[in-house]
């Protein structure tokens, strides 16, 4: 029988869409059609479970699943015996304490005594034992931001990105406890035909996470200007430079980081390049 590796990715909310398309960007093809629970793809020996984010650490514990995306702060609250194996870099957020916007805040001491709704206990509670803080937390499965304007908690611990459900819900970020992303988790122990599939599949993600951090760029440059913009542009081999029929002009093309983007754009006309234009890159391999 053929060796498959079966992946457990959340079937609804804020993981599902960039988990899925992170795995149709590694070339693996598959139909998710609507309310189907298990898939297999077309082109690699891969099976998809869609399940809630939170029974995806135990599928992977018990062998169930092999491999699972989740946020790391569900990888942690659980406890499981499952492995994180690589950082996925979206879903970015923080669990935070968040008090009434109204309340005077002074630090962590002033929630000694108090109630703490969360769905996070694992994780608020060894925080406040970190900070030596006794307070009672009080676990709800959803819609935290509620419990302290009806009265069932003075503070929450709960997911944080923007702010702006907090906002909505008269309450105020007071501490951060907790950074997380996606992650790719494993299940401890698997096979060696099931690793030499997981090994394929990260070198698919390594690529993909590679170019989605660069730009390629090209541009027209005089020839005399070919020195100063080899000194900007950054990286480890030198840009390729071709001559232009127009003489005395080349055209250079080069790679670079997303986050030096606009600096090195404005050191490129300084030095004197021109036309310059931009485009993503799909996939980086080396
Ligand atoms: N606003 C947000 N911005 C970025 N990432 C988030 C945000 N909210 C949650 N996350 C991350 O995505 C994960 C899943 O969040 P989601 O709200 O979809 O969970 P859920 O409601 O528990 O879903 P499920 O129905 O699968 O149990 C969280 O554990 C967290 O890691
Ligand atoms: O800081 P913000 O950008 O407002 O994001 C934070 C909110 O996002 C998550 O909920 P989500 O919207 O996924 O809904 P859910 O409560 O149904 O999980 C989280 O539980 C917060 O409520
Ligand atoms: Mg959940």
């Amino acid at each position: 029988m053929e060796t498959y590796i079966r992946i457990a990715v959340q079937k609804k909310g804020r993981l599902s869409e960039d988990s899925l398309r992170l795995i149709r960007e590694c070339g693996i093809r598959f139909n998710n059609g609507k309310g189907a629970l298990k898939a297999k793809s077309e082109d690699f020996p891969m099976e998809f479970l869609f399940l809630r984010d939170d029974d995806i650490p135990g599928y992977v514990a018990d062998g169930v699943a092999d491999l699972g995306i989740i946020g790391e702060n569900v990888a942690v609250e659980k406890g499981k015996n499952i492995e994180v194996i690589k950082e996925l870099g979206f879903s970015k957020c923080r669990l935070s304490l968040a008090v009434p916007r109204e309340v005077e805040y002074n630090g962590i001491k002033d929630l000694d005594g108090g109630h703490i709704a969360t769905s996070y206990p694992v994780l608020l509670g060894k925080y406040l034992k970190e900070q030596g803080v006794s307070a009672s937390i009080h676990e709800i499965s959803g819609s935290v931001e509620i419990a302290p304007g009806i009265g069932l908690a003075d503070a929450v611990c709960d997911i944080v990105s923007t702010g702006s459900t907090l906002l909505s819900n008269g309450l105020k970020e007071v501490e951060s406890i907790f950074k997380s992303q996606a992650v790719m988790v494993a299940t401890p122990g698997l096979s060696a035909e099931k690793k030499a599939l997981l090994d394929k599949f990260l070198f698919r993600i390594d690529a993909v996470q590679r170019a989605k951090r660069k730009k390629y760029i090209m541009m027209n440059a005089p020839d005399n200007a070919l020195d100063e913009i080899e000194r900007v542009l950054p990286g480890a081999k030198s840009p390729t430079i071709t001559p232009l029929k127009n003489k005395g002009w080349s055209s250079v093309q080069a790679v670079i980081n997303e986050d030096d983007f606009w600096e090195v754009i404005e050191a490129l006309k300084n030095a004197g390049a021109e036309d310059i234009l931009v485009t993503p890159i799909e996939k980086m391999v080396f």
